[in-house]
């Protein structure tokens, strides 16, 4: 008799069951704990508060990302409240001994990006940081999500966390994307359809030809965003392409025990019949470059579109919701996409700032220059990428166009350094999330591929890439 079929979260849900609760919560066991500077320090407190020791120190990485500045980091932070979170973190690591990759380490990075470098990050681990875009992590076939701050100190202390199941959405991409078209779009098109909400209660899976053909760093920035879905997690099935990345990292299992490993990972994929909650289809081919126009991540359109008129809305509610997003954006209804001029260019942040989004963004820019009326950044997503990216002479290529190439952080993804919009700047940003003020204050954030955020710095304006020379 062969047992029910079960999808991927199921399969990794089940095998990290401590204790089920008769209300339905779990004790879940948890293989890998990232941990970020901002939202640890309470957690730490409260070990230290109660005598409580980190239960399994070398299943926990800590690195330093929101808000080290991207400039000199032989200069003291000009924020004395970050440099303060950036001391707690590393006094709180070598307290509790935790491996920690501070601001001088070329290991750091932008948490999300980190984890997978090192091989931290595994096909088949549960894997949670006190940080939405946990997600991201999802991309190896792991079930990697976000907790709040006491499940940080729960987790340090146990090694485990309370939860409850979620329930399973399956998102398949068939076909291939046209040239131009990338992750980003695929995830931002995903968001436009199901909407911020739709994902609200689910666990994603990402299948499908166009996801398959996708790279690791494509399947990272697709699943970065499952949270902006609202999803708890997305998910990806490992296969070769997985393997080839995790292969030979630092912490990876080596000899036999990554044949072991292999064994394992290879029976995570969705069987055969495994019920989903709710199935999603898109086609790759009908997919354009897109960008966002307004305050959320679902407020998107392709690059040839316009932007949306609120009279136009079925309701009272979303007329009003466009009504103001198009006057904190400064957009007109009816007006082209590709009539939006630039202020500034972000191309980093967990969404996009490996090397596969950089050398995407490095093609668009070579021999070309920087628009006059645009500042433009490249935030690499860490120290390893930088060295790669200078290895490859990408840097070189930004430089020489004007871009300003900085040091590894989350940077103007979020603002919680000295990178940040001014008032009614407009940038064309790799992030993830177009929040008022997410940038800076007041600042107008457009949500964009590498490719096209590295066009637009080009052009001063939207432009779109399939026609790009
Ligand atoms: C600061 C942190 C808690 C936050 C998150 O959880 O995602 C940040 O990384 C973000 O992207 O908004
Ligand atoms: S890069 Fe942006 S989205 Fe990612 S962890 Fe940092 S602030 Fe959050």
């Amino acid at each position: 008799m062969s047992a029910a079929p079960k999808t991927l979260y199921d399969k990794i849900f089940d095998d990290h069951v401590v204790d089920r609760q008769p209300d339905g919560s779990v004790l879940l066991y948890i293989d890998r704990h990232l941990v970020h500077e901002v939202t640890s320090p309470q957690a730490f407190e409260g070990l230290r508060a109660t005598g409580r020791k980190v239960r399994a120190p070398h299943k926990t990485l800590a690195v330093v990302d929101h808000n080290v500045p991207t400039s000199d980091r032989n200069l003291p932070n000009p924020d004395p409240e970050s440099a303060a979170q950036i001391a707690a973190l590393a006094e709180n690591t070598r307290e509790f001994g935790i491996e920690y990759y501070d601001e001088f380490d070329k290991r750091q990075g932008v948490v999300h990006i980190v984890g997978p470098e090192q091989g931290f990050t595994l096909p088949g681990a549960t894997i949670v940081c006190g940080d939405s875009h946990t997600s991201t992590h999802g991309a190896f076939g792991a079930l990697a999500h976000g907790i709040g701050t006491s499940e940080v100190e729960h987790v340090l202390a146990t090694q485990t966390l309370i939860q409850t199941k979620a329930k399973n959405m399956r998102i398949t991409v068939d076909g291939a994307l046209p040239h131009g078209v990338g992750a980003k779009d695929v995830i931002l098109a995903i968001i436009g359809e199901i909407g911020t909400a739709g994902g609200t209660g689910y666990v994603m899976e990402y299948a499908g030809e166009a996801i398959r053909a996708l790279s690791m760093e494509g399947r990272m920035t697709v699943c970065n965003m499952s949270i902006e879905g609202g999803a708890r997690a997305g998910m990806i099935a490992p296969d070769e392409t997985t393997y080839a990345y995790v292969k030979d990292r630092k912490r990876a299992p080596k000899g036999d025990a990554w044949d072991a490993a292999r064994r394992y990972w290879d029976t995570l994929v969705s069987d055969e019949g495994a019920h989903f909650d709710r199935e999603v289809r898109l086609d790759a081919a009908n997919l354009p470059p897109i960008v966002s126009w307004g305050t959320s991540p679902q407020d998107v359109v392709s690059v040839t579109g316009l932007v949306p008129d609120p009279d136009a809305a079925s309701d009272e509610g979303k007329r009003a919701a466009i009504k103001r997003a198009l006057a904190y954006m400064g957009l007109t209804a009816g007006q082209k996409i590709t009539d939006i001029a630039l202020d500034r260019v972000f191309i980093g942040s967990c969404t996009n700032g490996r090397i596969e989004d950089l050398r995407q963004a490095a093609k668009m820019v070579a021999g070309k220059t920087v628009n006059a009326n645009v500042s433009a950044m490249v935030v690499p997503g860490s120290g390893l990428v930088k060295e790669q990216a200078e290895a490859e002479g990408l840097d070189r290529i930004f430089k020489a166009a004007g871009f300003d190439w900085r040091e590894p952080g989350c940077s103007m993804c979020l603002a919680m350094n000295p990178d940040k919009l001014k008032p009614e700047e407009r940038c064309a940003s790799t992030s993830n999330r177009n929040f008022e003020g997410r940038q800076g204050f007041r600042g107008r954030t457009h949500l964009v591929s590498p490719a096209m955020a590295a066009a637009a710095a080009i052009a001063g304006r939207f432009v779109d890439i399939r026609d790009w020379r």
